[in-house]
């Protein structure tokens, strides 16, 4: 058998016996059934890179690892040089497109589609003396925790300067490590940017009907001029993006945009763009929308207040839902 060519991948993984403890998230061998009455261990020595799995205690089930064929490809992400998006005030981006090289964009929005596991949250708001039900208009999943904490080997979190167990109450939610497949796609977007990230939140629009309203997220908990990295794959949406209200006798001199972000895009928000423009996915009526769309959004949330934020409004306390595959929707899982 010819030896595999050194690829990128190789060079920014660790060895395989530091991999299987890749940060702070427990890592098991799949398909390795040792056998009875023989010393076989020798024979389960596979490749980890194809057999892990990311688990976790928090997680319904497991996520696969990233097959090689995609991987191999990813590490040569950024396809293209992002082009900076800030002629008009305030605004402050960079576009990639696309971000995820062309060879490997369906099989990528496949993998996650199939393998996470993702929520459909309620939340009730209050409007003056009334209270609002909410039901969340797209799947979500969030893993992540803020600076203050990491994850230990054991998938336990630690205070991120002591490596001491955080207080029982330091959270209200159960904080969750990147599996490897965000977790690498992570670490890329952090090479290629500068940035640093420490949450992936993942939305899926299933049809045309789910979206996000007009937001920014300039949460005081991602701190002054937050860099957001988002990425998109599956069906082409508009990402459509307009200043924020300015006070009387300021008009602001600006357009509202229409971004078409197509599968593989990635587009980096920062500077200013948060605290001063709002953007949101509309719902849609025909075209590809049906066909699912996943967002990724990479995040740094720089306290506790943060995470309890995200996995409120990410996971919450609803019911689990996965891919199925012959269905070809999103489905209620159930354990067992
Ligand atoms: O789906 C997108 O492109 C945007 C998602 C977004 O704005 C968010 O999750 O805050
Ligand atoms: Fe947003």
């Amino acid at each position: 058998m010819s030896k595999r060519p050194r690829t990128l991948d190789s060079f920014f993984s660790p060895p395989p016996s530091k991999r299987l403890r890749d940060a702070g998230i427990q890592t098991q061998q799949s398909h390795v059934t040792p056998r009875e009455g023989n010393d076989d261990r020798l024979d389960n020595i596979q490749d980890p890179s194809s057999a892990q799995e990311s688990v976790h205690a928090t997680y319904p089930f497991a996520v696969p690892r990233l097959p090689p064929d995609i991987t191999e490809v990813l590490n040569f992400a950024p396809a293209t040089e992002g082009r900076n998006v800030d002629d008009q005030p305030d605004l402050d981006l960079v576009y990639y497109q696309p971000y995820v090289p062309k060879e490997i964009q369906h099989d990528l929005f496949e993998f996650l589609r199939r393998e996470l596991f993702f929520y459909r949250v309620k939340y009730t708001i209050k409007r003056g003396p009334t209270e609002m039900q909410i039901n969340t208009p797209r799947f979500t999943t969030v893993f992540g925790l803020d600076v203050t904490s990491r994850f230990d080997i054991d998938g336990s979190v630690v205070d991120a300067t002591s490596g001491k167990p955080v207080a029982r109450d330091a959270y209200k939610c159960k904080p969750r490590p990147m599996p490897q497949c965000l977790d690498m796609l992570r670490t890329l977007t952090e090479n290629a940017t500068g940035c640093l990230f420490n949450f992936a939140l993942v939305n899926y629009y299933a049809s045309g009907d789910d979206s996000i309203s007009y937001h920014s997220d300039d949460e005081k908990f991602l701190g002054v001029e937050p860099a957001i990295a988002s990425f998109t794959l599956g069906a082409k949406r508009d990402f459509l993006m307009k200043h924020k209200p300015t006070p009387v006798g300021h008009p602001s001199e600006t357009k509202p945009m229409k971004i078409p972000l197509a599968s593989g895009d990635m587009i980096l928000m920062k500077g200013l763009t948060q605290s001063k423009w709002l953007h949101s996915i509309p719902k849609r009526k025909g075209g590809e929308a049906d066909k699912g769309r996943i967002n990724i959004t990479f995040r740094r949330a720089m306290v506790r207040g943060g995470t309890d934020n995200y996995y409120r409004y990410n996971v919450g306390d609803g019911e689990v839902y996965k891919w199925d595959g012959t269905r070809r929707e999103m489905g209620r899982w159930q354990k067992g």
